[in-house]
């Protein structure tokens, strides 16, 4: 059985850069320490407004990824907006479809095909001839795993923070249900599924031990606030270690 890739989303490390004309922290040295880690990709986001990632550090990741022809780089971002031109211009070996306004304060929500689909569709055709592989932001329903097959998707990413929010509660065990079932339409519909947003290194084992064929996890608000107490790599470690333990 394949276990789950990290992929490691640095949209903070640009955040807290960019507080000061600086340049540091680093977020190819922060991306650089994940991979030598054992991370399998690095993931970001750039948002239109710029309020973390820009356009320099997704060219300086792309360059940086050429040393690492194992791993992966997987840019995330609306394809209305500006994800389409980093797409074309660096060529990562996974684009993710989120379908954020310009003004989200995060990711907070998944596609909707049924008003989007088809203006989705030509899109997805060209990220697949420009070589990457199209993951969509959806939302854990079951019956939607479907048109995300029609219109053309790689993978979905299932959107979990609702599963994140039930963590610890009488509410968690009904939420694993929900991304079981999700996951389950994904695979009979033939998607591969990756995961993330409010993912954590207590709550990561057992929703991988639960829900079927998570191929990836894009993981970066909790990480990078654990790794501001224990480093980049001993973080990262604790992560793979938590995605092993899922599978033992
Ligand atoms: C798509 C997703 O759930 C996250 O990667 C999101 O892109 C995080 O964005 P922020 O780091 O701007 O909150
Ligand atoms: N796609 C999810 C991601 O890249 C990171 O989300 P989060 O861990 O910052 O919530």
């Amino acid at each position: 059985m394949n276990k789950t890739a990290l992929s490691v989303n640095v949209n903070l490390v640009a955040q807290v850069r960019n507080r000061r004309n600086l340049g540091f922290p680093s977020v190819t040295r922060a991306a650089l320490l994940c991979l030598q880690a054992g991370a399998q990709g690095i993931t970001v986001h750039p948002r239109p407004d710029e309020r973390h990632i820009r356009p320099h550090d997704v060219q300086e990741l792309a360059e940086l990824l050429k040393a690492w022809p194992d791993r992966e780089f997987n840019i995330e971002g609306n394809p209305f907006q500006n994800l389409m031109g980093f797409v074309r211009a660096q060529r990562p070996q996974q684009c993710t479809f989120v379908p954020d306004s310009e003004d989200q304060p995060t990711s907070d929500h998944g596609w909707d095909l049924t008003r989007d689909g088809e203006r989705l569709r030509p899109l997805i055709a060209e990220a697949h001839a420009l070589g990457a592989r199209v993951s969509l932001f959806m939302d854990a329903e079951p019956q939607a795993m479907a048109a995300a097959k029609a219109v053309g998707a790689d993978r979905v990413e299932l959107y979990t923070e609702p599963y994140a929010a039930a963590w610890g509660t009488p509410g968690q065990a009904a939420q694993l249900q929900r991304f079981t079932r999700t996951a389950q339409a994904a695979i009979d519909a033939g998607l591969e599924i990756n995961a993330g947003h409010d993912l954590n290194r207590d709550n990561l084992a057992a929703f991988l031990k639960q829900v079927p064929g998570v191929r990836e996890v894009s993981i970066g608000h909790a990480l990078m606030a654990d790794a501001l107490e224990l480093g980049y790599a001993a973080t990262v470690k604790e992560y793979l270690r938590c995605i092993d333990q899922a599978f033992a």
